[in-house]
């Protein structure tokens, strides 16, 4: 672990990529806490500035902690970063997990699994005390669905596709569709080895995602569903301004100006 730490993340040259970096940075800073000592990582390209902020808190206050990755992709940057790394299995109750999501909404439900991570995600975020969301600020909605339109990502046993698939076209979402890979021929296989599908739902049934949360999960063949209800402690959106939004899981907004603003120097 000691050494000199290789570098995690390039440094942003975008306004969303520091919007993402603000974003994840601030909620280290706050829910990383030097007592912490079991922390789960999230999977995305938000999720490697919560490293790069993690690794600044210096070897020190990471030498006795253990990271649970929540993807192939988070394990190496854990990996990567020289931190120690342990499984969910060995580590049952986490202290606190950070993560990304496709869409958020304003009592903090969420849409994950744009990455096809969701099922590793969410065993992390429910066996964490805390459950903390990072974004930018284009992940910051009203209601599920309305920015993130390609549906809701539901991981499916294999051989149940064809099945599920129908199932879900009669629960109401006909345009429901099996996720295609994109540099290989055929489906998109997670790191469970499963299929997705992505289902798009109208409105009316995105505005109250626990119960549909509920009805994709009973179908049977359905590994898990990309639905996060009733799970974050808060959430963190980078703004375009260099402020972050942070919405409370009671409701609360607070808006934090950071004092640095995200627009990259070279942009
Ligand atoms: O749920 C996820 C992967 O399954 C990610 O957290 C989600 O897709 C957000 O990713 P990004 O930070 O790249 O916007």
């Amino acid at each position: 672990m000691g050494g000199v730490h290789p570098e995690i993340v390039p440094p942003p040259t975008t306004v969303i990529e520091a919007s993402k970096r603000l974003a994840a940075w601030t909620a280290v800073d706050r829910h990383v806490l030097p007592e912490y000592k079991v922390i789960g990582i999230g999977s995305g390209s938000t999720v490697p500035y919560v490293v790069e902020r993690i690794v600044a808190q210096g070897p020190e206050r990471n030498k006795d902690r253990v990271f649970i990755p929540t993807s192939f992709q988070s394990k190496e940057l854990i990996v990567n970063a020289q931190l120690l790394l342990g499984d969910v299995d060995q580590y049952p109750v986490i202290d606190v997990t950070i993560d990304g999501a496709d869409e958020v909404d304003e009592t903090l439900n969420c849409i994950k699994g744009g990455g096809a991570c969701h099922l590793r995600e969410k065993v992390l975020a429910e066996a964490a005390d805390t459950f903390i969301v990072v974004a930018d600020y284009r992940k910051n909605s009203d209601v599920l669905g309305r920015n993130f339109t390609q549906g809701v990502p539901i991981e499916v046993a294999q051989f149940a596709y064809a099945k599920v698939l129908q199932n879900v076209h009669l629960l109401g979402s006909p345009g429901a569709v099996l996720r295609m890979a994109k540099s290989k021929a055929g489906p998109v296989v997670t790191d469970n080895g499963n299929f997705v599908i992505d289902a798009p739902f109208p409105e009316e049934a995105m505005k109250d995602p626990y119960t549909l949360l509920t009805r994709i999960k009973m179908l049977t063949g359905v590994v898990e569903v990309g639905l996060f209800c009733h799970m974050a402690k808060a959430a963190y959106f980078g703004n375009q301004d260099g402020s972050v939004t942070v919405k409370w899981h009671d409701g609360r907004i607070e808006n934090v100006d950071s004092g640095s603003s995200p627009v990259p120097e070279s942009t």
